[in-house]
């Protein structure tokens, strides 16, 4: 078994590499896979755009390879090519060298002068293998190609990091991109994601029996990667084995965002919710919840009192909680209760540069939902490392807790370096309470007893999909609403009637 599910796997350049020496190790030879690899990418096109006038830049690796391949086969398949190489063919080597003397057709100058005429761009300069940023001959190739033509890449854009999606000087926009195998997180992460353009994952004869001795720790988030975990609904269930969640509330005037999660906690299956917060919120809560339970609770001690009965075993606190230390005696309170816990909001701001004392006290499950600029505060120290990944990942590790870094590709972190790239969100998920909606859909996992990491990633996933397809005028309300169809879309996709993943 691998620590994440096969399918779902995203592997680094350096894991690509292992799978495709251990292919090529088993006896499929390397010229073999850059063969399957050229073509996949040959038939996407062929399956998408009309014969155009087309120009394939080669660069001095095996990613220049594969474009030989697709040179030949688009010739073959009645379009106008010529090619144009970044180095020497003279200089190539190995299987590149062999596709590059299979080619029989012109090779331009690299420069931008070769563009002329040509409407499809086929850009196999840089892939797996990029090792620097781009030079000044690349990045004026690529200005010159702007805008107008339609620009397929092989692998990668040249100039996107597989491993993080960072950008190295410049990169192709595309408008498709085709992967081997497996997709990279390059592919899912920003900024490198707004350049691959349309996705496609082809098969090039590398057997998923290579993943078990790779064994890679990031995968696309979707239905497969939670499902043995999801709470299963029993024909003799009781309410009070789904686990009760207990959202805590800021003062009167602030009661919504802890209300939010609440319902949400409720409408995701956690068999009972309460909402708590002092005497004037109470009232005010009170004069809005039916299934959601109220009670009346004041400062740490009472909060301390309340969850001392272990039935209440998964607390939300953040939202709307105001920021100091009486939101921090909370957090640590609900620590010592030993429940389960997710810290958002103004509870990651109340503990910046006191964090450490929280991740010592931490008993139970822990997740923490930060945005980038919460994720500042309480990882200063983290906000150098390159990528929203890497950061996400060493802050789990640092913090023993499940990190939820959120934004538009939100990176689930485990402390075990799992970790899963989140791609289902629309921009209008972006909208006032939906992190508080995402605080209580994974609070009401945490009591239906689900690991933390499958219980983040679940609900993340969720949230995405129950925005999906709304369209504008989208609030944090509706997601709540449509949590019924979220659920029945992840249904239908275990049941193999969605899409893949
Ligand atoms: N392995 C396999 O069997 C299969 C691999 N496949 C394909 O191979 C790709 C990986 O191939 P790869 O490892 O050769 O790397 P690739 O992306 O071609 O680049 C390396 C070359 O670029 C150069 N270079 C790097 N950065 C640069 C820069 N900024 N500016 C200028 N030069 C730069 C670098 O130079 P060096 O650093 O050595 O000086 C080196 O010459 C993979 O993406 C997939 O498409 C498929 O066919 C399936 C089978
Ligand atoms: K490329």
């Amino acid at each position: 078994m691998t620590s994440v599910p096969a399918d779902l796997a995203l592997l680094t350049t350096e894991e690509m590499g292992r799978a495709d020496r251990l292919t090529i190790d088993g006896g499929i030879p390397g010229t073999t896979l850059m063969e399957n690899a050229g073509r996949a990418v040959a038939d996407a096109i062929l399956a998408r755009y009309p014969a155009q006038a087309t120009l394939v830049l080669c660069g001095p690796g095996n990613n220049g390879g594969d474009g030989w391949v697709v040179a030949r086969r688009l010739k073959q398949a009645g379009f106008d090519v010529a090619c144009s190489a970044l180095a020497p063919v003279a200089a190539l080597r190995g299987d590149a060298a062999v596709m590059a003397a299979r080619w029989n057709g012109p090779v331009l100058p690299f420069e931008p002068a070769a563009l002329d005429g040509r409407t499809l761009i086929v850009d196999a300069l840089f892939g797996a293998g990029l090792a620097r940023d781009l030079d000044s001959a690349v990045l004026r190739m690529i200005e010159a190609v702007g805008e107008g033509r339609r620009v397929v890449a092989v692998d990668l854009p040249s100039g996107v990091n597989g491993d993080d999606g960072t950008i190295r000087g410049g990169a192709f926009t595309a408008d498709l991109s085709v992967t081997f195998f497996r997709a990279k997180p390059g592919h899912l992460l920003y900024p490198g994601r707004a350049r691959t353009g349309q996705l496609v994952v082809a098969d090039i004869g590398i057997s998923p029996s290579v993943l078990e001795s790779i064994d890679p720790k990031a995968a696309r988030n979707g239905p497969a990667l939670f499902a043995r975990h999801f709470p299963v609904l029993r024909q003799d269930g009781h309410k009070y084995d789904r686990g009760h969640t207990v959202t805590l509330s800021g003062g009167a005037l602030h009661t919504g965002a802890a209300r939010l999660a609440a319902r949400a906690a409720l409408r995701i299956g956690s068999g009972l919710v309460s909402t708590i917060g002092d005497a004037e919120a109470a009232r005010v809560i009170a004069a809005h919840q039916t299934a959601v339970m109220v009670a009346e609770v004041d400062g740490p001690a009472g909060l301390a009192l309340f969850l001392s009965d272990r039935r209440r075993n998964a607390a939300v606190i953040g939202p709307a909680a105001g920021v100091g230390d009486t939101t921090f005696a909370h957090c640590r309170m609900a620590l010592a209760a030993g429940c389960a816990c997710v810290f958002d909001a103004d509870a990651l701001t109340s503990a910046a540069g006191r964090a450490d004392i929280l991740w010592r006290e931490r008993t139970a499950d822990l997740v923490l939902t930060p945005h980038d600029g919460e994720f500042a505060r309480l990882f200063p120290q983290l906000s150098g490392l390159p990528s929203r990944a890497a950061r996400a990942v060493a802050a789990a590790k640092e913090s023993g807790a499940v990190v939820v870094l959120k934004g538009a590709d939100c990176c689930i972190a485990a402390p075990d370096g799992r970790i899963a790239i989140n791609d289902n969100a629309p921009p209008t998920l972006a909208t006032a309470g939906s992190g508080d909606v995402l605080a209580g859909m994974i609070g009401g996992l945490l009591a239906q007893h689900m690991p933390a990491f499958e219980a983040a990633a679940a609900a993340v996933w969720l949230h995405g999909a129950a925005a999906e397809g709304f369209g504008r005028g989208l609030i944090a309300e509706d997601l709540v609403e449509r949590l019924p169809i979220a659920l029945q879309i992840a249904e239908n996709h275990l049941r193999g009637r969605g899409q893949a993943g």
